[in-house]
């Protein structure tokens, strides 16, 4: 039914033609020839854009053919069986010849030509075996999915004796429900994976609108009680939900407590809430409140940093900790002490490799600065680690506008601020800047004030988006014009490893990029930290059951959950093992669906499909699975100082439909459990889209697997390494080696790059268990230092 398309005219002379048809060309300008480059395979997108445009030209006339043969097509006469074939993302013969990074649908023209064999196959097995019977007639159409992936739909006229004219009939060679499980296996298992929609329950539309055995008046109620649509009043049911869940005693007092008391009551809430809304950095002006009467705040109108700072409570173990610090801890110890007690300002930086107990000595130092009632502020750059000092606050929420901020350094004798190494010196030059404005003292640094700052600059260092090597080391702290007069301290005895003393020293060579290295530039691992390789292939389990022993008599203690991980260099990979955690962990899932949405979309251009299919890195998953103990991570920071900051660790305790109950699990606020809702979130990057994305989720991941860069300053005490691509950047084969406390307990798998084929994409690199037997798993790897950070 289809003509030949002609560019002008077919014209043969023998077998050799002059022309060619529009179709022809189209596939002469996709061909790939290994030694030319082509443009156009490597568009991506514009690929797929450019392969529409095309089509559409040769379909243009197509169609008029058509038109203009309607009197020899008459479909109208045909009737038979309609079937469809799709495309599966997972299929072999397209991941092997993608290029580096690619993906299935960034090669149209893969695709097509490897569903076009199997389609060709698939007609054999209908027109030639006649595996349905004896076809007289057939139609099809080959259309592309939004997502870029070819399916075709059939029209099967059977012959006479073979045509289906009763139920029954069609039940024979038609399924429409899994096979049984037990009875066939293998089909079961293959219906499952290629099962591209999902299995269907609903049986009718009052069944579809049937949630919780409650018949919904609409479809979109349903849907929101699905929680699968975003519902007008999610917030207050989210309340709701929590205020049943907590202590409803409690809250019938509170209720009891403001009828008799009003007033009080009210402007103490309100003085309540204005504190809090100001430790998230917001004025509570800014929303429509009753007005605050200054008389009842007994604070006196002091700012809330200034009272925190100044009613801070000495712990007597902290205060202790001061005889055990060792040699070189002392020895800055000294320094630092005699700086305050001088009073005139001074800069130091104390530089440590991990796990040499800078924390432990900022901790003693904290506690004898708050001992003799002077004013310590505690800061780090990330929430991490400002959660593990004691008054610690990161140093994004703790130099802010607010006008306590300002009084408050004025006040202090000690400023310490954590992680500087992973600071861009701008944001330490800008506080150097307004430390002299506010002190009135603009030729000392820092005002005069007495700054001390610590870091590591063997690990990740703050990320330059897009940056080359010159300007990723032009935007650390070791580039400012601050350094010249810093005063160097030195930690070097690894207290965290100080069992295994040959690890730790194998940890600082690392770290310092003196570790030995083979012809390739390769450093060796120890073999005993290395995943030994499997006969079946099945590496990762292995990996995962090393990290994650015994896992079904452990999943309820918390302790057990938060102090393992697997740490990968890409989301992609700590995505796929966080998903196989979900499966071998037991009890019941909750899946919870982010809102999906586009700022400035009000007619809505953007369909809720496409923007649910969109994972940006840095944001929760649109469903976003858990599990009653699962561990969590935080994403953004959401109340700093309760805890709640960007990387804080917390275990699931309890479901509600719009909200979760979980419990912080590591750092000062360990114990305290708290109640997450959705919140809107944009992806960091603000150029990934050409729109505004934005997801209402809860703000969180799982954290069975989490990337390098997020479990850099976390204790984790038994750690997994996987690598099916080797590390990319300064400090990451550190950052993930050095958590571990002793060799024991760190597990690496490494997979050799050219096991995945040259260029095979990230689709193969997932497909890691079919790494062929004969190469070995890599016991040598390549680790980036750039030297220069490290000298001063
Ligand atoms: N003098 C000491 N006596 C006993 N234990 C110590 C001492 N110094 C440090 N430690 C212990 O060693 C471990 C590592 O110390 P700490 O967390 O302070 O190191 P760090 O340099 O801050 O590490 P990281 O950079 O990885 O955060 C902790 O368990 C800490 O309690």
């Amino acid at each position: 039914m289809v003509p030949n398309l002609l560019l002008s005219r077919l014209c043969t002379e023998g077998n050799s033609r002059l022309c060619v048809s529009i179709r022809d060309y189209y596939c002469y300008r996709l061909q790939t020839h290994p030694a030319k480059f082509n443009p156009i395979l490597h568009g991506a997108r514009l690929f797929q854009q450019w392969g529409v445009y095309m089509f559409i030209k040769i379909e243009g006339c197509r169609l008029k053919w058509i038109r203009d043969h309607q009197t020899q097509i008459r479909v109208d006469l045909y009737q038979g069986l309609v079937g469809s074939i799709a495309v599966g993302e997972v299929w072999e013969e397209i991941l092997n010849e993608l290029l580096p990074s690619q993906t299935p649908q960034d090669r149209p023209d893969l695709v097509a030509r490897v569903f076009r064999a199997k389609l060709e196959t698939m007609k054999e097995m209908l027109f030639k075996k006649h595996i349905l019977g004896v076809v007289v007639a057939h139609v099809y159409v080959v259309e592309f999915q939004k997502r870029g992936l070819p399916h075709t739909h059939f029209l099967l006229i059977m012959n006479r004796e073979y045509k289906l004219v009763v139920p029954e009939q069609y039940d024979c060679i038609i399924s429409v429900e899994l096979p049984d499980k037990h009875k066939y296996l293998e089909l079961y298992a293959m219906v499952v994976k290629h099962m591209m929609y999902g299995p269907c329950g609903k049986t009718s539309f009052e069944d579809q609108r049937t949630v919780d055995s409650v018949l919904c008046d609409s479809f979109r109620e349903a849907a929101e009680r699905l929680g699968l649509i975003e519902a007008e009043n999610t917030l207050d049911e989210s309340l709701t939900e929590s205020t049943q869940f907590a202590m409803p005693a409690s809250l019938r007092r509170l209720f009891a407590t403001i009828l008799v008391f009003r007033k009080l009551v009210e402007q103490m809430v309100l003085l309540d809430l204005r504190s809090m809304l100001q430790s998230m950095g917001k004025d509570i002006a800014l929303f429509p409140l009753p007005d605050i009467d200054e008389t009842y705040d007994t604070t006196r109108g002091e700012a809330r940093e200034v009272t925190e700072e100044s009613t801070i409570e000495v712990d007597s173990h902290d205060a202790a900790l001061a005889s055990s610090l060792n040699h070189e801890q002392r020895l800055a110890y000294d320094k630092i002490l005699a700086v305050v007690d001088v009073d005139d300002g001074g800069v130091l930086f104390v530089d440590g490799p991990g796990g040499t107990g800078k924390t432990f000595l900022y901790t003693t130092l904290l506690a004898k600065v708050w001992g003799e009632g002077k004013i310590a502020v505690a800061t780090a750059t990330s929430g991490v680690a400002a959660s593990i000092m004691p008054g610690g606050r990161t140093t994004h929420s703790r130099f802010t506008k607010q006008s306590g901020t300002a009084k408050i350094l004025r006040m202090a004798s000690l400023i310490l601020w954590d992680e500087a190494s992973m600071k861009k010196r701008q944001a330490v030059e800008a506080l150097d800047n307004s430390m002299r404005d506010i002190m009135g003292r603009r030729h000392q640094p820092f005002g005069g004030k007495t700054v001390v700052f610590g870091g590591d600059f063997r690990q990740v260092l703050p990320v330059a988006r897009k940056g080359s090597r010159g300007q990723i080391i032009d935007a650390i702290l070791r580039s400012s014009y601050l350094l010249k007069g810093m005063r160097q301290l030195r930690l070097v005895t690894n207290m965290r490893a100080h069992n295994d003393p040959w690890f730790a020293d194998y940890l600082l060579r690392v770290g310092n990029g003196t570790e030995e290295t083979d012809e390739e530039g390769n450093i060796r691992l120890p073999q005993d930290i290395c995943v030994p390789p499997t006969r079946d292939g099945v590496d990762l389990e292995k990996l995962i059951d090393h990290v994650f022993p015994a896992l079904d008599h452990n999943m309820s203690d918390p302790n057990y959950m938060t102090s393992r991980a697997i740490l990968s260099t890409k989301n992609e990979n700590v995505d796929k093992i966080n998903t196989r955690m979900i499966e071998r962990f037991q009890g019941e899932e909750k899946i919870y669906h982010s809102f999906d949405s586009v700022e400035d979309d009000p007619h809505g251009y953007y369909a809720p499909e496409f923007l649910n299919n969109l994972t940006p890195n840095g944001l929760p998953p649109r469903a976003l699975k858990l599990k009653i103990n699962f561990p969590i991570i935080l994403l953004r920071n959401i109340d700093p100082v309760n805890g709640l900051c960007n990387a804080t660790r917390l275990v699931v305790w309890d479901f509600q439909r719009n909200t979760f109950d979980a419990e912080i699990v590591l750092g000062q606020h360990a114990g305290r459990r708290v109640f997450l809702p959705r919140i809107p979130l944009c992806p960091s990057d603000d150029d990934i889209f050409p729109f505004k994305f934005k997801r209402k989720q809860f703000p969180i991941r799982l954290s069975f697997a989490m990337t390098i860069n997020k479990a850099q300053g976390q204790t984790i005490p038994v750690v997994g390494v996987y690598l099916p691509d080797p590390i990319f950047s300064h400090g990451q084969l550190y950052v993930a080696l050095y958590r571990a406390t002793a060799k024991r307990n760190i597990k690496i798998l490494a997979i050799k790059d050219d096991d995945k084929g040259k260029g095979k994409g990230k689709e193969q690199s997932q497909n890691s268990k079919k790494r062929k037997r004969s190469e070995p798993l890599l016991t040598t790897m390549k680790n980036i230092v750039y030297k220069e950070v490290l000298s001063t």
